[in-house]
């Protein structure tokens, strides 16, 4: 893993508060950005910031230009066909929010099943629960295997004609795994179901077709890809999106209100009350402008060999407790584990004392600890600028946690 990524990333340069170097491992949470990204946020506050849409002066013009390039960079990078499939949201959460109250509330009803992996975060889960009750509906799970891979069994079996919508993550926060999203699209299809892949945790890492994947609703997350916080993506089908009624209403999605009743803007401006995070849009489109001269089949590769040399180590302390890292065959950077006998929340703070971030607790995922047999794990999360020097301060730090609260080796 080459570190000349660090020149493009401030934050990564500067020593912890205790004059540590900073190791940051925490990318499943957000990733830091590159300094294309802040000067991009940068030059449009300082140059080109107007409430986009409405205004009829060369400011405003110039902000819907750069807010609506943003709309075409993501389509291209998404592979979607028309730039009216990409609605901007804050993150990943009010996209899986948007498609659950708008979509869900509209076209599930009593008796139909609503299919998910046992993996989900619970962004792409409590919104279903909360659409199951609402309309009588039924709550499925596929379970993952001891390695954390979903077994064709389980899309075989709980994909069922009863299957009205399957929520599936496409690369789990807390075990890593790339789920077979073209598989389950298929299943679904094949049942007249439509399919929602939560993208947060692969778009950062790997290259994404929506259209290859085949899949109805696609949503990520700008600040796990580089991009600032509170710009986020969702990806639905034309006909879909059509089909659904506004989640939010307000200014800006209307195209004519009177005393009684509304009618509503077109594509993509329907799902987009408010005034917009033009700022965020740009940051996003610097961000994805990184990442595709980056390459994300090198971020893939390079992401694959470092957790493969992160998890050989890691195998060799007698202490650790890995999760999903029994076949790395589709794994990216998330590794979970657990020291023996040291609370999550120690180890986390004994690391930190050495200048390494990571994250420890449930992962917004209770439903998955439960079914793992742990209250909370550990979470080292790599990315494409960390280094084998990394991995090695992380086990050298875990080394001596043990010690450290006095269990010895
Ligand atoms: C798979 C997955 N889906 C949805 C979300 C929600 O993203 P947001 O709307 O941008 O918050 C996250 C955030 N995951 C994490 C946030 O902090 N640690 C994490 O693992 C996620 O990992």
């Amino acid at each position: 893993m080459s570190s000349n990524y660090l020149k493009d990333f401030p934050l990564l340069k500067q020593p912890t508060a205790n004059g540590k170097r900073l190791v940051y491992l925490d990318n499943g949470a957000t990733t830091q950005k590159p300094l294309s990204v802040i000067k991009a946020l940068e030059g449009y506050y300082g140059t080109s910031n107007a409430n986009p849409h409405r205004g009829a002066y060369g400011l405003s013009v110039k902000a819907t230009e750069l807010y609506e390039n943003a709309r075409e960079k993501v389509r291209h990078f998404l592979g979607a066909a028309k730039t009216e499939e990409i609605i901007f949201t804050k993150n990943a959460t009010e996209s899986l929010n948007l498609i659950a109250y708008s979509y869900g509330l509209q076209f599930i009803e009593a008796g139909d099943e609503i299919v998910l992996s046992i993996a989900e975060h619970h962004s792409n889960l409590v919104p279903w629960q909360q659409v199951a009750k609402a309309r009588g509906a039924v709550l499925k799970y596929m379970y993952v295997n001891a390695d954390g891979v979903l077994p064709e069994e389980e899309i075989e079996a709980k994909i069922t004609a009863k299957t009205k919508l399957v929520a599936v993550t496409h690369v789990s926060n807390v075990l890593g795994i790339v789920n077979p999203i073209r598989r389950i699209a298929a299943k679904a299809h094949s049942v007249g179901a439509v399919i929602v892949v939560d993208g947060a945790q692969s778009v950062p890492h790997l290259a994404v077709n929506v259209r290859e994947l085949d899949v109805d609703f696609f949503v990520f997350s700008g600040h796990k890809m580089l991009a600032p916080m509170g710009i986020g993506v969702l990806y639905g089908r034309e006909e879909l999106l059509e089909a659904m009624p506004p989640f939010l209403c307000g200014g800006d999605m209307i195209e004519y209100v009177e005393e009684q009743d509304t009618t509503f803007a077109p594509l993509p401006a329907k799902f987009e009350a408010g005034t917009q995070n033009v700022g965020g849009a740009v940051g996003l489109t610097a961000a994805i402008e990184y990442l595709e001269q980056t390459g994300l089949d090198v971020i893939e590769r390079e992401e694959r060999e470092l957790v493969r040399y992160a998890v050989e180590r890691l195998q060799q302390l007698p202490y650790i407790t890995l999760y999903g890292c029994g076949d790395l065959t589709n794994k990216t950077g998330v590794i979970s584990f657990n020291v023996k006998d040291v609370h999550p929340h120690d180890v986390s703070t004994i690391l930190d004392a050495d200048g390494i971030a990571i994250r420890a607790g449930h992962h917004c995922a209770h439903p998955l600890m439960h079914y793992l047999g742990v209250n909370a794990t550990c979470r080292a999360s790599l990315y494409f600028y960390n280094t084998r020097e990394d991995v090695d301060a992380l086990l050298d730090s875990l080394s001596r946690v043990r010690g450290v609260l006095g269990y010895g080796a």
